[in-house]
């Protein structure tokens, strides 16, 4: 493939420095602090030649129970959802009311329904468009209950009444059963970022919404751009937010320990003047990113069935150009000089094939199901009553009311999980399970020290439609079932 962004030699030695594989120290004293701040002992980290990181139990577990609870290191909801569900920009909870959520996707769903005049987004046939994340959660039992795009026709309110859901005037019946934490609004004024309390709003900030904010803080020609980038991963491949997340958390952490650094060298030499760019600083602050396995998104995205493997060559062209396209306009929003190697082109593909390579869905069951079922599972006459006022809503929501959150996110600990055909866990999440967390449970009992796998395929499929799929992930399968089934 030819070259369409030339590295210069200086940082060809920064890039590969960042690109190289930990060492084990890194790896050891990394999941160490991962799970030392989340008080988990039940699980660790090893490493073999054959399949890399690996999880392996560290007590007994039982089947059906919780494996490991992750809290994510950067994630995202799906945009052409974002209308549907109005979570947490931070840890993905839903937030507001029931009347909120259901007013404010019909407010939206009627917005976007007059703006695309009629033209249906859901029959997008560009193969680059979201290609597919690493999919591991396709069996589980929130992902089915989602549901999306509806053929029923909706019957629309009575002017009025989506305003007064909105705005609180209307409540509905047994809403107070179904409370949710009160919205709080990117303090920068943004619009786009909402959260559960202040603390989540804090730690988006930290994270890397300081850098991607549109609101009042960032200067005009820095939003201009973060707008256009947005535009950009929204019309594209939301993959491009995360990566943009990924860029920013690291940047930000590389300012701290700057600054830490910098503190700490005045304690002991106030004369010192040390405000030069320093690389084994940033080394430290991409760690977190470092830890995760990669390839280049072009070489590793797995081709849609509609290209033919003699298109291979031309497609995984389109998806470089596109990424170096997408980090053209990121450039233009963020660049920092002092973290220029997180701006190559190298560094951005291999950021998104970590994603496209460990990436669980992002699933948080909805809310307004859940009350739509209680409405519907109440006795007479109480239930008469309720339906008077809930039927007209659930009739202009349509049949796809109970459409739950989803996106993409990139958990530290199960991004170590390898894959078996005849797993013992699985992603899955349970009726407590309301936030964005991966939640990993036994599928059956796992002895201490036995590794932990789940399966990155249907593991239904035949033997050699799991190897097939197996191999954008690079590696040819070699468990049990899969030994016992190819001879
Ligand atoms: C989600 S990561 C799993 C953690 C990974 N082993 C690591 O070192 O970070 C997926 C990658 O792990 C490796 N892998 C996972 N399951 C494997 C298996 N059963 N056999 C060989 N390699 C495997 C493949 O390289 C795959 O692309």
């Amino acid at each position: 493939m030819e070259p369409i962004c030339p590295i210069t030699s200086t940082s060809a030695n920064e890039i590969s420095a960042l690109l190289s594989p930990p060492s084990p120290h890194q790896l050891q004293e990394y999941y160490h602090n991962v799970f030392s701040t989340r008080h988990c002992s039940d699980i660790t980290i090893k490493q073999d030649d054959n399949s890399g990181k690996g999880v392996y139990a560290a007590i007994d577990f039982k089947e059906g129970e919780l494996v490991l609870k992750d809290q994510m290191l950067v994630g995202t909801q799906h945009s052409s959802l974002q209308i549907d569900c109005f979570v947490c920009s931070f840890c993905f909870r839903f937030i507001g009311s029931i009347e909120t959520q259901i007013g404010r996707r019909l407010y939206l769903n009627e917005l976007r329904a007059n703006e695309s005049h009629g033209c249906d987004e859901g029959s997008s046939s560009n193969s680059l468009r979201n290609c597919d994340e690493m999919d591991s959660t396709d069996e589980d039992e929130s992902t089915m209950r989602c549901s999306s795009g509806s053929s029923k026709t909706k019957v629309p309110l009575p002017d009025g009444v989506v305003e007064s859901l909105m705005n609180g005037q209307l409540r509905l019946p047994c809403t107070e059963k179904f409370s949710l934490p009160p919205s709080v609004p990117c303090p920068s004024g943004c619009g786009e970022a909402y959260y559960c309390s202040m603390s989540c709003a804090e730690a988006d900030w930290e994270s890397s919404h300081s850098l991607l904010c549109t609101g009042e803080s960032s200067n005009p020609r820095r939003r201009e751009a973060l707008l256009n980038f947005m535009k950009h991963s929204n019309e594209t491949n939301d993959i491009f937010l995360l990566a943009a997340k990924a860029i920013s958390s690291t940047i930000l952490r590389y300012h701290k320990l700057k600054a830490n650094s910098l503190a700490e060298k005045g304690k002991y030499d106030a004369s010192c003047v040390f405000d030069h760019y320093n690389f084994s600083l940033l080394l430290e602050a991409w760690r977190p990113i470092s830890m995760g396995y990669k390839k280049r998104w072009w070489d590793c995205v797995a081709l849609p069935d509609d290209i033919d493997s003699s298109d291979e060559a031309s497609f995984r062209m389109q998806i470089k150009e596109l990424a170096f396209e997408s980090l053209q306009i990121l450039k233009t929003a963020i660049f920092d000089k002092e973290c220029e190697p997180l701006f190559s082109l190298e560094i951005y593909g291999h950021i998104i094939g970590m994603f496209e390579l460990n990436n669980l869905d992002l699933v948080v069951a909805s809310p307004v199901e859940d009350y739509f079922l209680y409405i519907d599972d109440m006795m007479n006459p109480d239930k008469e009553e309720a339906e008077k006022i809930t039927q007209p809503i659930l009739d202009a929501l349509g049949e796809d009311y109970s459409i739950c959150c989803q996106g993409t996110a990139f958990f530290p600990l199960q991004s170590c999980m390898n894959h078996s055909c005849c797993p013992n866990a699985k992603a899955f999440k349970r009726d407590e399970d309301r936030d964005g967390q991966a939640t990993i449970i036994a599928l059956r009992p796992i002895s201490k020290g036995e590794e932990i796998t789940i399966s990155y395929v249907d593991e239904d499929l035949p033997f050699e439609e799991r190897q097939a799929s197996l191999a954008d992930y690079g590696f040819r399968c070699r468990c049990p079932k899969c030994i016992e089934e190819e001879t």
